[in-house]
């Protein structure tokens, strides 16, 4: 069988006394993007940091596509690109000559030095602005230099510590696209503790509470973890409650107020089909029905309490 491309076993770090993290174990084995999700001091900097041979573990083991990287972290860090939180920049340089400066850190071999940097500036989208000293770059720009470091030496895997923090909404958008882009020949972990971030970047997430790995799933399993889907109602001339209560299916209805009703259903479209064949033989005036996915934010606000 092939190697997962990140295999984490029973990882737990401790800064002095105060454990950060908490016998972590999981396994990357597909491409993908991987979202790290967790409130602020959960535990995502220093779990990624570690997998980048940042800093070492207290405990517990990282394998990077089967490399030890406690015993060979030379060779583990070939595999990966990293851009920490506070991107390693350096504003006196110009950005390809930063670039280059990187390259060569990454082990590129001189005589592909040139086609590397060439590459990476095309598809980071800053060729224009090769020779421009970064620190006169926007933050998005910047970004996108960062961006251009962690990838420069075609890494199996990339890790992103919260990617677009400090953004603007349109520089925020073109982050995204950007490591959708850059995940579709690699591997990306991204951290962040925005919901919204990993629901339009990200295919699996792993959600980390104090320390500990509380779920890992696809983005849809996550949505349907916790709370059920649920039914919204809206009607003109609705029934009382009990009356929706009884229809075959229905687990349960909340009345929101305004002739409008949350309903709590086993299977949704034979639901549906009977609520709405109901309305019309009773005239209740339907004007909206829609299923309802729980939010992201209620089953991270579920996720943490479980935790705790
Ligand atoms: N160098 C350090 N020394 C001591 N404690 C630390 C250090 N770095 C992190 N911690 C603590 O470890 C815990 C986990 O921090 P970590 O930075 O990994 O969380 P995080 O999920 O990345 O949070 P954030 O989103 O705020 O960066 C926190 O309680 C933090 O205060």
């Amino acid at each position: 069988m092939e190697e997962p491309i990140v295999k984490v076993e029973h990882l737990s770090h401790r800064y002095s006394i105060q454990w950060a993290v908490r016998d972590i174990s999981f396994e990357i084995p597909v491409r993908g993007i991987y979202g790290l999700l967790g409130s602020n001091g959960a535990g995502k900097s220093t779990t990624m940091n570690i997998i980048c041979g940042v800093i070492k573990q207290t405990e517990g083991n990282v394998f990077i596509s089967g490399i030890d990287t406690r015993k060979h972290p030379v060779d583990a860090k070939r595999h990966i690109g990293f851009l920490p939180q506070k991107p390693p920049l350096y504003g006196d340089l110009t950005v390809e000559e930063y670039l280059l400066h990187c390259a060569r850190l990454r082990w590129v071999p001189d005589n592909e030095l040139k086609s590397a940097v060439e590459e990476v500036l095309a598809r980071c989208g800053i060729t224009h602005f090769r020779k421009r000293l970064i620190k006169n770059l926007s933050g998005g720009y910047q970004q996108r230099v960062g961006i251009a470091q962690a990838i420069v030496h075609k890494p199996a895997l990339v890790v992103f510590d919260e990617p677009t923090n400090g953004l603007d909404p349109n520089q925020i958008m073109e982050i995204r696209h950007l490591i959708k882009d850059i995940a579709q020949d690699r591997t990306v972990i991204l951290s962040t503790h925005i919901l919204t971030e990993v629901q339009a970047v990200c295919d699996h997430i792993m959600m980390i509470e104090e320390g500990k790995l509380v779920f890992m799933g696809s983005v849809d399993e996550f949505d349907n973890y916790i709370i059920p889907n649920t039914l919204y109602l809206s009607m003109v001339d609705p029934p009382a409650t009990e009356e929706l209560a009884k229809i075959e299916g229905v687990l349960g209805v909340e009345e929101l107020g305004s002739m409008k009703f949350r309903i709590r259903f086993t299977e949704a479209q034979e639901v549906i089909d009977r609520i709405v064949k109901e309305s019309a033989a009773k005239d209740w005036r339907l004007s909206e029905i829609r299923v309802e996915k729980s939010s992201l934010d209620s089953i991270f606000a579920e996720l943490s309490k479980k935790a705790h």
